[in-house]
């Protein structure tokens, strides 16, 4: 099993109400996963505590066999080269171009110094073009990022992800600020991606029909609980009330 998650809570403030409530979750390396839930059911929480961006509050994640949930400093870094993050607003630096942003997936493995000054190797240069030869972008090399629409952005955010070598991508609603049509240009970009590479995609969506074509398993959050984890087939009227209710 690549991530289990036992029991995980979060709450933000001394008060009762939970974001996450005892969530329980196996999920096995190359799978594609969707969660759906109204806003504030726990989405955005959810993946921030699987790459520790906020600590749970109660509960255990384990990666690959490891417990995760209290790692620090060096070694906290260490499994965060696992994860890479895609974005619903894309965190490109707009004044960079195109390659320098797609580096930027490679800090994990680079030092302060090579990082401070832009040092980087060779081999990272070629991966970064490769990616982006990956997700179509091969002739924006070197354009301004401010010059690329939404989509071409999230194809750099996407290429940035590719280049940390990451077992697992987590998508924050990555296509929430596109229009219908390149927001399925960009989840098929990611299915094939996880079909060609095996890398575990978990993405939050907010449309039920995306999650439906494109992910092999949905996972409804309600009030920080589960209310629905199963295939696409399953999710019927019946359960998206109970998401959405
Ligand atoms: N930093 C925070 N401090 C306090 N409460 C928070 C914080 N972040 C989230 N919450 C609360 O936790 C709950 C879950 O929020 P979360 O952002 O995980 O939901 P979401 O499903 O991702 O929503 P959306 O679809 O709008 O992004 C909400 O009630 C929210 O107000």
């Amino acid at each position: 099993m690549q991530l289990i998650i036992e029991n995980l809570k979060k709450h933000y403030d001394k008060k009762e109400t939970f974001a996450l409530n005892n969530i329980n979750l196996d999920i096995h390396q190359g799978e594609f996963i969707s969660i759906l839930g109204l806003s504030g059911s726990g989405k955005s929480t959810f993946i921030r505590c699987i790459n520790r961006l906020i600590d749970p509050t109660e509960g255990k994640i384990y990666f690959e066999g490891q417990e995760i949930t209290k790692l620090k400093g060096e070694a906290l870094r260490l499994y965060r080269r696992n994860l890479a993050m895609i974005f619903q607003h894309y965190n490109l630096i707009p004044r960079m171009k195109v390659l320098t942003n797609v580096l930027v997936g490679r800090f994990g493995y680079l030092s302060p110094l090579q990082i401070l000054f832009k040092k980087f190797p060779q081999e990272d240069l070629l991966k970064a073009k490769e990616a982006l030869k990956k997700v179509g972008l091969s002739s924006f090399v070197e354009r301004p990022i401010k010059t690329l629409s939404g989509g071409q952005q999230q194809r750099v955010g996407i290429a940035r992800a590719l280049i940390q070598e990451p077992k697992i991508i987590l998508g924050d609603e990555p296509v929430s600020s596109l229009d219908p049509v390149t927001a399925k240009e960009v989840m098929l970009l990611l299915k094939e991606i996880n079909e060609k590479e095996k890398i575990t995609m978990i993405i939050n969506l907010h449309s039920v029909e995306l999650a439906k074509v494109f992910s092999k398993r949905i996972i409804g959050l309600n009030g920080g609980n589960i209310v629905f984890d199963g295939p696409p087939s399953a999710l019927d009227e019946a359960e998206i009330n109970r998401i959405y209710r």
